[in-house]
């Protein structure tokens, strides 16, 4: 099993450039399923849970091509073989559910598999599964498996009784095909969510009020195919300017969309580090004092719980004591116990974590426990004296590209092995 070898206390610096967005090339390569004609989706990052998705189109008989020196992808899903998504698929990536929404809506039936808790909550589907409900679905769970089944979904109001990412992007891709409006009330306002509703408009769906947390959707009979470019990873920006901040470097991340991180930006600041924007890039100069934050995680424009695992990391050398609050995963910090391993002096008191800043991290034998644990802990290690040898790293393989090398070039002393 591969490790990341960390030798820590080099400062970064130079340009690094982002990948487009995990949590976007997702719903939107599900959401290829609506159309019959050819979705062409350009620059992708090849990750694993970008892998694991499209063997879940591969496995329905959808036609895939991806030409890695244009970075591009090709789908087209003239006509699904099957209607069952693999307990296999949707057990290795939770986002594979996304397909049910879209498959419903197109044809009629649709039978996959419950994706589970993961280590960072139990994240269950009732809101999905209430919004196709409400849209007409007829809903049968058993064995593990849901199964779904509609003529044709009907246009209704539905209000999210929490403004989730994936429920908003499940039903609004099964909206799209329903007879006449759907108004989604309390939905998720993420970038993602906008960026997938422009790709359903392109495709002639018609769908506005993406962005802010009432979206209206009006059915339309047929879609067709069209080209997409998706939006720059708001995350993977967020860790790279950690990485700039927590070794005191100085690191350009380009290719961002700063109105899209905003809150990250706000917190760097407050911790004393300097952050310029510029256009589609942000220039970040780390301090030879580290603030200590507050930080709540909040559903879209609040901070995301996406960077809670990474910014404690930075806090974990911050001048004082920071309470890092996380309300949207119950069970978010299982990287506590390895940051600690690492000398990290941090307390967890139920949904909040203390942490007193120290005057430096130690190397240690550590292990990511999942995808933005495992980036924290690299960030660590980086400032980190001795060496830091990460376990598990097919966590971060699930959302970072090519991570330890956009780091080496930066200057970091890291090897994968
Ligand atoms: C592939 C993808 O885009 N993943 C992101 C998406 O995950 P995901 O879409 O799974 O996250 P949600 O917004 O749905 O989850 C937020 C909260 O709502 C709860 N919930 C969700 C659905 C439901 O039916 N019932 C329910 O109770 C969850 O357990 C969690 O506590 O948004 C999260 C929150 O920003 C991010 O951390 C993930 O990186
Ligand atoms: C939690 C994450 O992803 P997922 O929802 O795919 O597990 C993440 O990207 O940090």
């Amino acid at each position: 099993m591969s490790r990341i070898i960390i030798k820590g206390g080099r400062k970064l610096s130079g340009k690094v450039r982002i990948s487009a967005a995990k949590n976007s090339v997702l719903p939107i390569i599900a959401a290829s399923l609506l159309t019959g004609y050819e979705c062409i989706l350009e620059d992708i990052p090849f990750l694993e849970d970008v892998n694991v998705i499209l063997s879940v189109l591969d496995s329905l008989g959808v036609n895939i091509f991806i030409d890695k020196n244009k970075g591009n992808l090709y789908i087209k899903a003239e006509d699904l073989k099957s209607f069952e998504p693999s307990y296999e698929l949707v057990r290795r990536m939770r986002a594979s559910f996304l397909v049910m929404g879209p498959i419903l809506a197109r044809f009629g039936i649709v039978k996959i598999s419950m994706p589970g808790g993961c280590n960072i909550g139990s994240r269950p589907i009732d809101l999905h599964l209430k919004g196709l409900s409400q849209l007409g679905a007829d809903i049968n769970l058993g064995h593990g498996y849901v199964e779904a089944r509609c003529k044709k979904l009907k246009g209704t109001k539905i209000y999210l009784d929490f403004p989730s990412v994936g429920a908003t992007e499940n039903i609004m891709m099964a909206a799209v095909l329903a007879e006449g409006e759907t108004i989604i009330e309390n939905a998720a306002e993420e970038p993602e969510i906008v960026d997938l509703a422009n790709f359903l408009n392109k495709l002639g769906a018609r769908i506005i009020g993406a962005g802010t947390d009432i979206i209206k959707i009006e059915g339309v009979k047929e879609l067709k195919g069209t080209n997409h470019q998706v939006i720059p990873d708001r995350i993977e920006a967020g860790t790279y300017m950690i990485a700039a901040a927590i070794t005191g470097g100085e690191v350009t991340v380009e290719n961002v969309i700063t109105e899209h991180i905003r809150s990250i930006i706000a917190k760097l600041q407050e911790a004393g580090i300097y952050v310029k924007e510029e256009q589609n890039k942000v220039k970040v100069k780390g301090s030879q004092i580290i603030n200590a934050v507050d930080i709540k995680t909040m559903p879209y424009p609040g901070f995301p719980t996406d960077m809670q695992a990474q910014f404690m990391a930075l806090l974990s050398i911050a001048h004082g004591v920071s309470i890092i609050t996380e309300t949207v995963f119950e069970n978010r910090f299982m990287h506590v116990n390895e940051l600690k391993r690492m000398g990290a002096n941090i307390k967890i008191d139920g949904r909040s974590a203390i942490v007193e800043g120290v005057e430096k991290l130690t190397g240690a034998q550590v292990k990511a426990t999942d995808l933005r644990a495992g980036a924290a802990l690299v960030l660590a290690g980086l400032s980190a004296e001795g060496v830091t040898e990460v376990s598990d790293v097919y966590h971060i393989d699930r959302g970072y590209v090519d991570m330890v090398g956009k780091l080496k070039k930066l200057g970091a002393e890291i090897e994968r092995i």
